[in-house]
């Protein structure tokens, strides 16, 4: 079997006692006075720096502690004194400015791949237009920052065309392929957000007349949408716009450059009692240009002949912190949690992961405007495709990358879902066993459970 090499546990682990937390010792009313539990938290806080300043001033100047604040720095014999409001030789200040005004031209000696990617992401989340290599200029329609923009043709999803009713013309028939719309009128912004947004669907039902255009840079337009998928805004750009404003520069290939999970690096390690057990250890990781930080939590004492029962848990803030009804995702983290807990207890140990992807990789916005649809009878499934986003957009390499690095190869995978499965597998990780994850349903969420069983795949009963 292949035994991926460890970066080892944690250094100096200590026992739960040597590590109490200093705070606890403080004598807490000191800092407040008496009257502390009427005090609304911020007002506390402030009422604390009032009397630290007061006791500061009390206590006069010290001079260590001033001796950089307030007081000009001793100069030498014959020094200038500092000039105030700058020298006059050098002319006025200028705020510094990228090179070329900040256009960057696709050029070997220019950002990295990755590097690019990234700044693409972050530009589509300000509302920037992006300049695709090989493609043309593509201005967001939910972001974007130049409000006057207008264009002939909008970019778009077959998913979001299938929902206008454009999948009957030829050229937009294709069920993955993005699709490129005339417009009899030019788009404005005004016009190209509800050709975007479903939200307006009911209130706008027909939008039309569009004509659907076949696409002379199809990967560029693929690559676009996918990169608005990872902004977590919604997919769709107008094309070649009249006053765009400045664009960042994007190649297809950087895409993947970006996506690599062998980017990712353990950043670092430390213990963490968590209410299942106190006997786990958090593992954060970072890669360069992905701002994404996922986390391990491994419970129980890590041991190379005993393979972990392992939970590949994806982001869902609405599930994980607020208690959401909507899904089973707080119910499911809580018991694998407590399951691993179980396996430590039996001599064996668990490794949760903790996906950044939330809303399986659309995003927190989206997954809310899904959950808008849901409400208008939509299930989890269509609503993602009337976004015009992938049912399922999630990154499980990442997820074999995290194993990977702490060494482990082979898992007994808590799960209902066979394609997280065969993601980890496909990517080199035995799974040795799949252990059914299944929770009790709730009036909110068993037309997610049933959509999930009938729909997605999953091995629900
Ligand atoms: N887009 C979308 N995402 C959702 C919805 N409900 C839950 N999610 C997301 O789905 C993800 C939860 O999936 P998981 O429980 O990890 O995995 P799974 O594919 O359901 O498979 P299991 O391992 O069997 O639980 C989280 O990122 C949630 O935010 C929804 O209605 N729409
Ligand atoms: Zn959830």
């Amino acid at each position: 079997m292949r035994r991926l090499r460890s970066q080892g546990p944690a250094q100096g682990r200590q026992p739960h006692a040597d590590r109490g937390r200093d705070a606890g010792a403080l004598p807490r009313r000191a800092w407040l006075g008496r009257s502390r539990a009427r005090v609304h938290p911020r007002a506390g806080a402030q009422l604390f720096l009032v009397v630290l300043s007061q006791l500061l001033a009390a206590e006069g100047p010290g001079p260590a502690a001033r001796s950089h604040v307030g007081q000009p720095r001793p100069r030498e014999a014959g020094a200038q004194p500092p000039l105030r409001g700058g020298n006059p030789a050098l002319g006025k200040p200028e705020r510094p400015r990228a090179a070329g005004d900040g256009v960057r031209p696709l050029t070997a000696s220019g950002p990295s791949p990755a590097r690019r990617a990234a700044q693409a992401i972050d530009a589509l989340r300000h509302g920037w237009p992006l300049a695709m290599d090989g493609g043309p200029v593509l201005l967001p329609v939910e972001t974007a920052v130049a409000r006057q923009a207008s264009a002939q043709r909008m970019l778009i999803s077959a998913a979001r065309a299938e929902t206008l009713k454009l999948a009957n013309q030829r050229e937009a028939a294709e069920p993955h392929a993005p699709v490129l719309i005339h417009g009899a009128e030019p788009f404005d912004l005004a016009a190209a957000l509800p050709v975007a947004d479903p939200a307006l669907d009911l209130a706008a039902p027909l939008k039309g007349p569009f004509r659907a255009e076949t696409i002379g840079w199809l990967e560029q337009a693929a690559a676009a949408l996918e990169l608005a998928r990872i902004a977590g805004i919604l997919p769709a750009f107008l094309v070649d716009p009249a006053d765009a404003g400045e664009t960042q520069p994007v190649a297809v290939s950087d895409l993947a450059a970006w996506a690599d999970a062998a980017a990712l690096a353990i950043a670092t390690r430390a213990r963490l009692p968590v209410s299942a057990s106190e006997d786990a250890e958090i593992v954060a990781f970072r890669s360069a240009d992905d701002l994404r930080e996922h986390v391990a939590l491994v419970i129980g004492e890590q041991r190379s002949d005993v393979a972990p029962l392992v939970r590949l848990h994806s982001e869902c803030l609405t599930g994980d912190i607020l208690g959401s009804l909507k899904c089973d995702c707080g119910p499911q983290l809580d018991a694998a949690l407590h399951a691993m807990a179980d396996e430590a207890a039996r001599g064996g140990w668990g490794v949760l992961l903790y996906l950044r992807q939330e809303g399986r990789g659309i995003g927190l916005v989206n997954k809310l405007r899904a959950y808008r649809l849901q409400d208008q009878g939509f299930d989890t499934v269509d609503a993602n495709r009337r976004l015009g986003l992938p049912d399922e957009a999630r990154d499980f390499p990442v997820a074999s990358r995290m194993l990977e690095l702490l060494g482990v190869d082979e898992v007994r995978l808590m799960t209902n879902n066979p394609a997280k499965v065969e993601a980890l597998m496909a990517s080199g990780i035995a799974v040795a066993e799949r252990v059914p994850h299944q929770l009790p349903a709730n009036p909110h969420n068993t037309r997610y459970l049933s959509t999930k069983r009938d729909r997605s795949g999953h091995l629900l009963t």
